[in-house]
């Protein structure tokens, strides 16, 4: 992880807990008329990190996201921005926090430069003088300078998208907040927001991503965080999370549904995958279950032991698929969005 000083000037106040996180709720709770969208949430979200959020649907990512933002007023719970409590001191945090979410306000009748012009007249961070530079360069950083003078309302979802993104980075920033940042965006799209988010993370920058796309979580994020049904079921480091799951042989079969009787026959657990079966070697080597399988018949075209991939961990936590270990479904696991 980076330790290069994150733009801009430091609150006055730092959380003083020797962990410095640029985010942290406490027993964070919203209730919406009977539906418990987010239930004791205990985030942290360490100074520099690059944290990717994510859950499935209605798991509260986005709830959770809009109560940092002061954009939804929790039930209960305390949260801090940069070491100081919010909403009592959200005037003098939010300035440092650039943040993405749906439904920015632009006007449809002004051009994303004029869209932009005003979001940066009302950043405290940016003098008179400075506003125009500031646009320019937020444009060109989201590739929409060419399409700076376009109307907002001709913009594609995927241009819209990157406007959002520019008028979050209008300003020097110590946490930028992005809420599904690739919605909409084409593969070059994705991989510009990816470019960013390194960027960031380069100057420091913490960054709080929420997405679906768990290959991108994977690749631009530090640490994760996991919830389901309103509750973290897992944060901390990517690697600690990716390492904390079984190891498993990935076995290439056309038997696979036998090859799975046969190996629970023999109390070795394991279970269908689309390419053949996935068997758990924490308690059983790889010969074993090779020499099992082999004896009973099956046909064995190739096994390679896993790293447990982050689609592997998120269904383990958030219980999308199969558990491994548990009851042998024989059905096909259901994908994961
Ligand atoms: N304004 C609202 N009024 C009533 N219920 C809401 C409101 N916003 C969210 N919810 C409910 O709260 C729960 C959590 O929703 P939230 O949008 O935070 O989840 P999410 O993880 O962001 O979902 P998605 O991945 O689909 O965007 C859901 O059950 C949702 O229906």
């Amino acid at each position: 992880m980076t330790t290069a000083r994150a733009e801009g000037a430091v609150p006055e106040a730092g959380n003083g807990s020797g962990t410095a996180l640029a985010a942290r709720t406490r027993a964070l709770r919203k209730v919406y008329r009977g539906t418990v969208a987010v239930d004791g949430v205990d985030l942290e979200v360490p100074e520099g990190a690059v944290v990717g959020m994510l859950g499935p649907n209605g798991s509260g990512k986005t709830t959770t996201i809009r109560m940092l933002l002061g954009l939804v007023q929790p039930t209960e719970g305390e949260i801090e921005l940069l070491g100081v409590p919010v909403p009592e001191a959200a005037e003098q945090v939010l300035p440092h926090v650039g943040a993405l979410v749906e439904g920015p306000g632009f006007h449809p009748f002004l051009s994303g430069r004029d869209n932009l012009l005003r979001f940066a007249a009302a950043e405290p961070l940016l003098a008179g003088g400075e506003l125009d530079g500031a646009v320019s360069a937020a444009l060109e950083r989201v590739g929409l300078a060419g399409a700076a003078r376009k109307k907002y309302r001709a913009y594609s979802l995927g241009m819209k998208q990157r406007l959002g993104l520019a008028s979050a980075l209008l300003a020097p920033r110590r946490l930028v907040v992005l809420d599904e940042p690739t919605n909409g965006l084409d593969p070059a799209g994705t991989q510009e927001v990816r470019r960013i988010i390194a960027e960031l993370h380069d100057r420091g920058v913490t960054v709080l991503v929420s997405s679906h796309l768990l290959a991108e979580v994977e690749a631009t994020c530090t640490h994760v965080v996991v919830l389901n049904e309103g509750v973290v079921v897992a944060q901390g480091a990517l690697d600690d999370l990716l390492e904390s799951g079984s190891p498993t042989l990935l076995v290439s079969t056309p038997d696979g549904p036998t090859a799975v009787e046969t190996l629970r026959d023999h109390r070795i657990p394991a279970r269908l995958a689309p390419d053949g079966i996935r068997v758990d070697l924490t308690t059983t080597a790889p010969a074993a279950v090779i020499e099992t399988l082999v004896r009973a018949g099956a046909r064995v075209d190739e096994a390679r032991r896993e790293r447990t991939g982050l689609e592997e961990a998120f269904a383990r936590l958030t219980h999308d698929v199969g558990d491994l270990v548990g009851e042998l479904d024989t059905e096909e696991p259901e994908a994961v969005r």
